[in-house]
This record gives C-alpha cells, sequence and structure tokens, in this order.
C-alpha cells in the first residue's frame, strides 16, 4: 500500500480562504473588523519567523494586525500590563503571547493573564475546562487543524480507534478531547506507555505529538490507517552542508508504506496551526458581538 499524502498546506490556505470570506461578511453587515494582538518577547529566531507568518495571514484575511515586541528581559509586571491593556480593547478579539518565553516568565501565568473569551490559542484552564466538559470554548489551534484535517480525509470519525501519542496540555490533551467529542473510542498514549508499537497498531486514526523525531516505526502502523504527524524537529541537512531540513515523529517512508493516509513534515500539520488562530480569531469577534459563529470554522 502506498499511503496518500493529506496536503495541509492547501488545506489550509482553503481555511484561510473561508475565514477571509467571512471577514468580509462581517465588514460589510456589522461593521465590524476582527483584531489579532501577538505578544513577541525576546528575538528567538523561529518565533520571529512565525510571527511575522501570523502578522501576514491575518492581514491577508481583512482582519487587523497589533504586533508588540518587547525585550527579552521584559519584567512579568510590563508584560501583564500590556496583556491588562489589550483585554479592555474592544479592537482586540484575539490575544497570544508566542512561545517559548525567555526563562524568568512563566507561559502558565502568562496565558492565565489573557481574558479566556480572547485566548485564541485555547490554553487557558477556562478553555481546557470547557473543551473537556463539551462546552463552547476555544480550541487549541494544532489539535483544532488535526480534527479539520481528519474530518476532510476519514469523514465520520465514530467508532473509530484513536490513539494519541503525546500527553501536553497544548496538543496530547486537547486532541484526546476532540477525537472523544466526535465519538472515537480514545487512547491516549506517551513515550513511558508500555508497548507503544502494540498500542500504536491497533489505531485506525494515529496522532504522533511525542516530540522524538521518527520514533513512530512503519512496522507500528496498522495497515490502512490515517497517520497525523505532529513532530518537527530540524536537523541538519544528510546531502546539503550546512543547510538543515525538518523531520515528524514518524519515520515518513516506511510508514507511508502501510498508512492509508500521512501528513508530511513539512507540509502537513504545521501550516494548519496559523490558519485555525485565524478561525479562532473569527470566532472570537463574531462571539464579542453576539453574532452567529462561522459553520465548519470551530470544533
Ligand atoms: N503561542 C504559541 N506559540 C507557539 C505555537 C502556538 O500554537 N502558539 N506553536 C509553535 C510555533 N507555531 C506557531 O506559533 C508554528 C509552528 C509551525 C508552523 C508551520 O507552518 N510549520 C511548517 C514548517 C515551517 C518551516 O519551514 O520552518 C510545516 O510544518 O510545514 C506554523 C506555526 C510554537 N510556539
Amino acid at each position: 500500500m502506498v499511503a496518500q499524502i493529506i496536503d495541509g498546506k492547501a488545506f489550509a490556505a482553503k481555511v484561510r480562504g473561508q475565514v477571509a470570506q467571512h471577514v468580509s461578511a462581517l465588514k460589510a453587515q456589522h461593521n465590524q473588523t476582527p483584531g489579532l494582538a501577538v505578544v513577541l518577547v525576546g528575538e528567538d529566531p523561529a518565533s520571529e519567523v512565525y510571527v511575522a507568518a501570523k502578522h501576514k495571514a491575518t492581514v491577508e484575511t481583512g482582519m487587523t494586525s497589533f504586533e508588540h515586541k518587547l525585550p527579552a528581559d521584559v519584567s512579568e509586571a510590563d508584560l501583564f500590563a500590556l496583556i491588562d491593556q489589550l483585554n479592555a480593547d474592544p479592537d482586540v478579539h484575539g490575544i497570544l503571547c508566542q512561545f517559548p518565553v525567555p526563562e524568568h516568565l512563566s507561559e502558565r501565568r502568562v496565558v492565565a493573564r489573557i481574558d479566556p473569551a480572547k485566548d485564541v490559542d485555547g490554553l487557558s484552564v477556562v478553555n481546557a475546562g470547557l473543551l473537556a466538559s463539551g462546552e463552547a470554548g476555544l480550541v487549541p489551534c494544532t489539535p483544532l487543524g488535526c480534527l479539520m484535517l481528519l474530518r476532510d480525509q476519514v469523514g465520520d470519525l465514530t467508532g473509530k480507534d484513536a490513539v494519541v501519542v503525546g500527553r501536553s496540555n497544548l496538543f496530547g490533551k486537547p486532541m484526546a478531547q476532540l477525537l472523544l467529542r466526535d465519538n472515537c473510542t480514545v487512547t491516549v498514549a506517551h513515550s513511558r506507555s508500555n508497548d507503544l508499537p502494540g498500542i500504536c497498531k491497533r489505531a485506525d486514526i494515529l496522532v504522533a505529538a511525542v516530540g522524538r523525531a521518527q520514533m513512530v516505526q512503519g512496522d507500528w502502523i496498522k495497515p490502512g490507517a490515517t497517520v497525523i504527524d505532529v513532530g518537527i524537529t530540524r536537523v541538519p541537512h544528510p546531502e546539503k552542508p550546512g543547510k538543515s531540513r525538518l523531520i515528524g515523529d514518524v519515520d515518513f517512508g516506511p510508514a507511508s508504506e502501510v498508512a492509508g493516509a500521512i501528513t508530511p513534515v513539512p507540509g502537513g500539520v504545521g501550516p494548519m496551526t496559523i490558519a485555525c488562530l485565524l478561525a479562532n480569531t473569527l470566532t472570537a469577534a463574531c462571539r464579542a458581538h453576539g453574532l452567529a459563529e462561522p459553520q465548519g470554522l470551530t470544533a
């Protein structure tokens, strides 16, 4: 079997197009423009690239982008003062602080300071609780993107055996909640699970987010399974000295000979993260103005 390659880049472009259409209607019918504020602390090169990509995508979909760059040694008090100001700003519907933050700051405390209704990363305890209790909140962007790819690829997920490898608050736990909400039978496994290969081999849907490059082997995969690879590790390029390339948590070559469908790295899950951030910002703006939420762009 040769797996179908799931084109996350193309799907993300489709989602961004849908967001842009809704934004245009929101402006025309209600004179409202969704606004996203991104806070970057310090000068981490990868974070600067992601923040620039978020700004570009926000503007391209017709939303307002507010960028705030703070020095690496900013105090927690000064960062919180900015977040408080953004929480109170009616033109700002979504707020996020790009991670990682410098060591003297706590990601948990930063997220907790953001108004849950504007927490478009969906990482606050309030939004995690809403997701776990099946209520409407804001869902973390990468799991939401994976769910959209799975619904598009598989159709109805009811009754499928889904295995999520990884148990982080950022990804594994919300991914498991979303799959459960779509009626999958969900197992959350991790690097210390007994017989990880055997657990993975039961999965109709295998989501790998363990954070170890190429850990999931081809012979761990059930023939015909749908495999979603969330890992992104930058490694030296084997053939181009001085260059690097990205690899996932799944050993792609052997896995794609067994799976029915698989996301590549890059070009799979990654682009969905920013597309879903825009979708969440639109959802937050609609809720703030008491308007109907966009269909198909939420969980
Ligand atoms: N506050 C947040 N911080 C971080 C998040 C997040 O969701 N919220 N996620 C990551 C970084 N990230 C977005 O912020 C992100 C990561 C990867 C991609 C992406 O499109 N990756 C491409 C490859 C890009 C490349 O060539 O380097 C892919 O996988 O195809 C988008 C966004 C950490 N911080």
